[in-house]
């Protein structure tokens, strides 16, 4: 039977309105297991996001993270990750590297990377300290034009050759989950498929959890 296989959410790339968006994300982390929340915060209107923007988004959902004991990582500024009191952040290739953002933040802060679909990636970024590796994108994503395209096969081959956790991202949902699943990712990192479920995220979440664990029993 595969490992247990948990939910990383990311935020939306923009908030336009965080005491609303308090109350959704307070909603989706009551409704079941999140091991994991990013904050990603992408441009507005086509302006970069400032950095107090992204101080008050931490400020706001952290303490509600928190709560709900999912752990809080900052997306591609270890500075602000270190500001906000952020448990770590996630860099990619463009970031910082994976060792400045190691010493910026110390030993007991999370750093993950992403590795597109890159074995060689993977394990310099393991060689380099990181937390996990995030391997994507899965699928077609409406969130970011994703420059690489994964397979499950490489996370197959990631959880029989290293103990690193492996991240799948993009485009994932509860009805295509299943053989990322099954293929031994640790974590699913999933955006839209969470903000603009039609039943609101709550019901998002479940139906992860259900999807999960379907696949975890070999369901489906
Ligand atoms: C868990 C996770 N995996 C991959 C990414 C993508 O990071 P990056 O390539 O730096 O792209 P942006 O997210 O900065 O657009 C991620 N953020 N999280
Ligand atoms: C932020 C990000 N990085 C990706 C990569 O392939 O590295 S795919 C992606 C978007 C993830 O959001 P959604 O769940 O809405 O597709
Ligand atoms: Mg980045």
């Amino acid at each position: 039977m595969p490992h247990d296989c948990r939910l990383y959410l990311m935020t939306p790339p923009q908030i336009a309105d965080l005491g609303r968006f308090c109350g959704e994300f307070e909603s989706a982390l009551g409704a079941g297991d999140i091991a994991c929340v990013q904050l990603r915060l992408k441009t507005l209107e086509g302006e970069a996001v400032g950095d107090d923007d992204v101080l008050a988004a931490a400020e706001a959902l952290l303490p509600i993270a928190q709560r709900h004991d999912a752990a809080f990582l900052i997306n591609d500024r270890p500075d602000l990750a270190l500001k906000s009191g952020a448990d770590g952040v996630h860099v990619g290739q463009g970031d910082a590297s994976c060792e400045k953002a190691r010493a910026a933040l110390g030993d007991d802060a999370t750093v993950g990377v992403t590795c597109h679909n890159s074995k060689h990636l993977a394990l310099l970024a393991g060689e380099a300290g990181a937390d996990y590796v995030a391997f994507g994108a899965f699928y077609p994503t409406k969130t970011k034009e994703a420059p690489t395209k994964a397979e499950p096969a490489l996370l197959e081959w990631w959880a029989f050759a290293t103990t690193l956790p492996s991240v799948a991202i993009g485009g994932i949902t509860p009805e295509n989950c299943g053989p990322l699943v099954r293929a031994g990712a640790d974590f699913l990192a999933v955006s839209n498929a969470v903000w603009a479920h039609e039943e609101g995220p709550a019901a998002a979440v479940k139906a992860f959890e259900k999807a999960i664990s379907a696949a975890h029993s070999g369901k489906v």
